[in-house]
């Protein structure tokens, strides 16, 4: 109600007076509406207060999907969940202004409570936010955790997938769970290259941290959604997150302990410039120093890159959780496939047999060679992006195709859908490889937003390089070594392909094959 002494007044004012301050009123209410007319993108109707949180268990890469089409307009689609904004994308077109044109604002990651606490207060690269310390630590991980030119870490995968194809030479005629063989075959590799091999020791103790750590960061928390309902996760669940964290401190500063005295050791046998054999401790440590802050890192510091202990474990977790069940998966996804699509395996193998011949074991350098083996890989990660959801936040409220997007909105970038996208692919949901010996086919690299498996940008995989090393490796010496029979007189058609929604969507139910050797020499180890 107007208070009538108000209307009174308005009356007892000259005209023009008047007209003035109506404009004025006119002129304010324009303006403060104007931000408000841009609507939210589409998305299903809310409750008050919960929003859609009777949505919930649809935040997987189907499920987004889903909503999208039925609701969302041009592959974008906004749900709210209690107080967050939650920003569904589906269209390469709107990938690429995320990932490109309007990056420096959506480069920011999500972090709950538990992650924060986990990861050291963000002391990582993965989970930091866009800015000057974590260009720092990407700085790092680029040039010299992940580089090419680790030539231990590229080892390690020689070595691993090396053990691995043993292990299939004991069980000839068996039934090989090939699902549990590549898990085991890429914790076995992240681990080495991370930690080196003389540690190998604690390496089931440290699988069960990582379990733990898996399940803390995946545990459902109502304060992501309604800040002030936090005191509900309870002293349980922090006593946990308390315990997990001291496990692995006592873990890994071990290990960096034994680094120090190996590294002292070293220098003063080898002296300082002699090349040591390096695992990613050793290189990390490098730059250790106590004597850091985060603030620390801004533009001009560059040339004094300094890790806490805390960085060092935030990193090797980064590490341990980015390049082990992502590389697992895509290896699974590839054999599942190509076992399904007996054709594609005629072809894949007779390529091998052409260009490297039964007579002998494949080398690195026959990979470049083998040209439809490399579209079968890329087919897979199409079809199965081993991250299918790319979480990013905003840092600031943005205009995304025409919608307003609120500041510290989750974006979740749906690769999986993407790549089934029917207006960039023919018959998107079949397994064709040949697609990619078209001319112009897209590449994985990050410039072509229809096919996003290692992202694009600057949060795009630092780890691309070893990731395919490691997947193209296994895989070709799995298809080159052996033939492949599904168990007990299963046909193809009979292949179970769905998912299962986590960090990655690895297949729902375990790939089991019966191997029999393939070459007409004994198995000599993996060459490079
Ligand atoms: C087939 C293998 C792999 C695939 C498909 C893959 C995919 C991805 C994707 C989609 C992202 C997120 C991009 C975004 O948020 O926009 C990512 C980030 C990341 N990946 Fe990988 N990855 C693989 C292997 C690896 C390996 C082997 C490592 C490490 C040894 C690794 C370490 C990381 C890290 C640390 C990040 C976070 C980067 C950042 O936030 O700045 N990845 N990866």
């Amino acid at each position: 109600m107007i208070p009538m002494n108000f209307v009174q007044t308005l009356f007892s004012l000259q005209s023009s007076s008047m007209f003035f301050i109506l404009s004025f009123l006119v002129f304010l209410i324009f303006l403060l509406g104007l931000p408000r007319k841009i609507p939210y993108p589409p998305g299903p109707k809310g409750y008050p207060i919960i929003g859609n949180m009777k949505m919930m268990n649809q935040l997987t890469h189907r499920g987004l999907a889903r909503l999208t089409e039925q609701y969302g307009m041009a592959g974008l689609l906004h749900l709210r969940m209690g107080k967050l904004h939650i920003v569904a994308v589906s269209k390469p077109e709107i990938a690429r202004e995320v990932l490109l044109t309007q990056d420096s604002i959506y480069s920011n990651r999500p972090a709950n409570d538990a992650i924060i606490y986990l990861s050291y207060d963000r002391a990582d690269m993965a989970f930091a936010n866009y800015g000057p310390f974590w260009r720092q630590m990407r700085k790092i991980c680029v040039m010299k955790v992940f580089s090419r030119k680790r030539a231990e870490s590229w080892a390690s995968v020689r070595e691993e997938v090396g053990s691995t194809v043993e292990t299939v030479m004991k069980k000839l005629g068996s039934p090989v769970n090939i699902g549990e063989l590549v898990f085991a075959l890429t914790r076995n590799i992240t681990y080495r290259a991370a930690f080196g091999s003389f540690s190998r020791d604690g390496q089931d103790e440290f699988v069960k941290i990582l379990q733990e750590f898996s399940k803390l960061f995946g545990a459902f928390n109502i304060a992501d959604f309604f800040p002030w309902l936090g005191w509900i996760h309870g002293k349980e669940f922090h006593k946990r997150l308390v315990k997990a964290r001291a496990s692995l401190d006592g873990f890994i500063d071990h290990i960096i302990d034994e680094h120090l005295v190996k590294s002292k050791k070293n220098i003063g046998k080898y002296g300082k410039d002699q090349d040591v054999e390096e695992d990613m401790v050793d290189e990390l440590m490098a730059f250790y120093s106590e004597d850091v802050s985060k603030g620390d890192y801004d533009e001009l510091s560059q040339s004094a890159i300094k890790l806490t202990k805390d960085n060092i474990k935030a990193i090797i977790m980064d590490v341990m959780f980015g390049g082990t069940e992502t590389v697992a998966s895509a290896i699974e996804w590839a054999m599942a496939e190509l076992m399904k699509s007996p054709e594609d395996l005629k072809k894949v193998q007779q390529e091998l047999a052409d260009v490297v011949g039964l007579n002998r074991v494949l080398h690195e350098s026959d990979l470049e060679k083998l040209t439809y083996f490399k579209c079968a890989i890329k087919e897979t990660l199409r079809l199965h992006p081993p991250i299918p959801l790319l979480l990013h936040e905003t840092a600031a409220e943005s205009v995304l195709a025409g919608y307003r997007v609120p500041a510290k909105s989750r974006i979740m970038i749906n690769a999986w859908a993407i790549g089934r996208d029917p207006s960039s692919w023919k018959e998107p949901d079949v397994f064709k490889p040949g697609r990619f010996l078209e001319n112009g086919a897209p590449d994985f690299k990050g410039s072509n937003f229809e096919f996003i498996p290692f992202g694009s940008g600057r949060r795009s995989c630092p780890g691309m390089q070893l990731g395919l090393y490691g997947l193209e490796l296994s895989v070709a010496h799995l298809l080159h070594c052996f033939n492949w029979e599904l168990p007990d007189g299963m046909t193809p058609s009979e292949l179970d392909m769905s998912d299962i929604f986590g960090l990655t969507a690895p297949r729902a139910t375990r790939l089991v094959a019966v191997p029999s050797y393939r070459l007409s020499c004994p198995f000599s180890g993996v060459g490079n």
